[in-house]
């Protein structure tokens, strides 16, 4: 069993998780730093957008994710307070929606921290229950003689007696959506569930600390240059969403706007103002979203400011991330599902390990240069369908001292991958996967078992697809061994899972 994370994040972000006030990516368990010069590096690099996701929840803790009606954190687009006084702004919906009391004066309205009146210990007890209920019965059913460990949250473990401090701050991508007020008011904050509704919300305790406000100086930007707010039921208006991204272990952030259209008045203006909101922005990119519904990000994107990424560390590794690609939003929990993983595939010197989903290619890198530090190099093959994640995963690569003959990374559906590997024959002993909330495919699945790896780890952000693909690998020569919950998204409902597999 991994030991949780024995690494601080720097500064304002270390230690005991600060104490403010209140994430996503999984299934439901139910079923300031330091300031550093700015960089002066020009960018205007075009990526392709994330792929929209079909709920507010997705949108802040998955790349590409939605909003509309959305609760926070977990939820959607986040965003903020009103940027001017106007009187009218929210007047009608914000008496109704407000809490008066509670761990944060929006939780009932926001919606995104649901479980943030439990405290944490009955939290982690209720998660380790809810997988219980989901896996125990497949394992009987299979006959496996596999673990359920114990769920690693962040600090403590389910079932650890004493106090068990909630979790604050850890939340490193936050996102706003924009509406319109009076006058030419741009409102920020959270929708309120299942509305278009602002709540504003001046902070975010889960969110990473001064994140909300940067996310709130792009509306009093937008007012300042008269850039009008879009209007999702009128349809009508400029500037939807912003997205951060702030790093852990680096003082870097990137601010992503999202549009109605690629036409914005003064937006030279407004990628200058923006760049200077926060001295740790390195990037301020413009995302153009037109189509109806609730995915945050749309096809196009452009760098408007600054580098075409920013950076972070994991585990000793460095990532370049660009606007849209996918990157982990709680990173202190993430060190821990990837440590998991890692010591799930017990790689051995020469091996040839396949990752697919792989993303920006943070879990496979981490265990090419794991295994070549403990003197077992390995081959890495790396496989993703979003463009930018490959071209990012290409350039980590070679950030993290791996060349194109340890590290390969393939943009492509990860199902044709395999296919075409299994037909070919290709020689594979470890697959890892961590597929989107609806799991892999069937496809994928038997031609992953027909390459015979050694060993299977599947990473999961929805325990009920994962295990309805279990059986299936069960059904293909493969036991599992070991399932471990993590929680990346404390306060919520939902649970991740590492498990991994032995072929039998
Ligand atoms: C949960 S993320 C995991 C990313 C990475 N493993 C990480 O930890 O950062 C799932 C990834 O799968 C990618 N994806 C979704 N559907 C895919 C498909 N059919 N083929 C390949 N990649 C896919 C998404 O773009 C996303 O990057």
């Amino acid at each position: 069993m991994a030991q949780q994370s024995s690494h601080r994040p720097r500064s304002v972000r270390g230690g005991k998780p600060a104490r403010r006030g209140k994430d996503h990516r999984g299934t439901s368990a139910s079923a300031g730093g330091g300031r550093r010069a700015k960089s002066s590096s020009a960018g205007s690099g075009r990526r392709s957008a994330g792929s929209p996701a079909s709920s507010a929840r997705q949108a802040v803790g998955r790349p590409g994710g939605a909003a509309s009606g959305a609760a926070h954190p977990a939820g959607a687009a986040s965003g903020a307070g009103r940027s001017d006084g106007a009187a009218s702004n929210a007047a009608p919906s914000r008496r109704k929606l407000k809490d008066s009391a509670g761990p944060c004066p929006i939780m009932r309205a926001c919606g995104g921290c649901a479980w943030l009146g439990i405290p944490y210990r009955k939290q982690l007890v209720r998660k380790q229950e809810a997988m219980e209920n989901l896996f125990r019965p497949l394992i009987e059913r299979m006959g496996w003689d596999a673990v359920i460990e114990a769920t690693c949250g962040m600090g403590s473990k389910a079932g650890d007696p004493g106090k068990t401090p909630a979790p604050r701050a850890f939340r490193y991508k936050a996102a706003t959506p924009f509406a319109p007020g009076p006058a030419g008011a741009v409102r920020s904050g959270f929708f309120a569930r299942g509305t278009h509704t602002i709540v504003p919300a001046p902070s975010c305790t889960v969110e990473a600390p001064g994140a909300r406000n940067i996310l709130n100086e792009v509306a009093r930007a937008a007012e300042r240059l008269g850039i009008p707010a879009y209007d999702e039921d009128a349809r009508q208006g400029v500037l939807r969403y912003a997205v951060l991204r702030m790093g852990w272990r680096t003082d870097e952030a990137m601010l992503t706007i999202v549009t109605a259209r690629r036409e914005v008045p003064h937006i030279e203006d407004l990628a200058h103002e923006l760049s200077s909101i926060d001295p740790r922005i390195v990037c301020v990119a413009q995302n153009i979203n037109g189509r109806e519904g609730n995915a945050i990000l749309g096809r196009e994107t452009r760098v408007l400011w600054g580098a075409p990424h920013m950076k972070d560390e994991l585990l000793g590794c460095t990532f370049a991330i660009s606007p849209t690609a996918f990157y982990q939003t709680n990173p202190q929990q993430t060190e821990i599902l990837y440590r998991l993983a890692i010591e799930g595939m017990a790689l051995e010197a020469g091996d040839v390990l396949l990752d697919a989903y792989c993303g920006s290619g943070t879990i496979g890198l981490c265990a090419a240069r794991d295994a070549a530090r403990a003197g077992k190099a390995i081959k890495l093959i790396g496989v993703e369908k979003n463009p930018a994640g490959i071209a990012d995963a290409r350039l980590n690569a070679e950030l993290n001292g791996l060349g194109p003959d340890e590290a390969s990374f393939i943009a492509t559906d990860a199902t044709e991958f395999l296919r075409d590997a299994a037909r070919s024959g290709t020689h594979v002993d470890v697959v890892a996967l961590d597929p989107p909330r609806a799991g892999s495919t069937p496809a994928f699945l038997t031609a992953a078992a027909e390459l015979g790896p050694r060993r299977i780890v599947y990473i999961s952000c929805n325990p009920a697809t994962q295990v309805r693909d279990l059986e299936i690998l069960g059904h293909q020569g493969y036991r599992l061994c070991r399932l471990t919950p993590v929680d990346m998204f404390p306060h919520t409902e939902h649970t991740e899972t590492v498990a991994v597999l032995e072929r039998s």
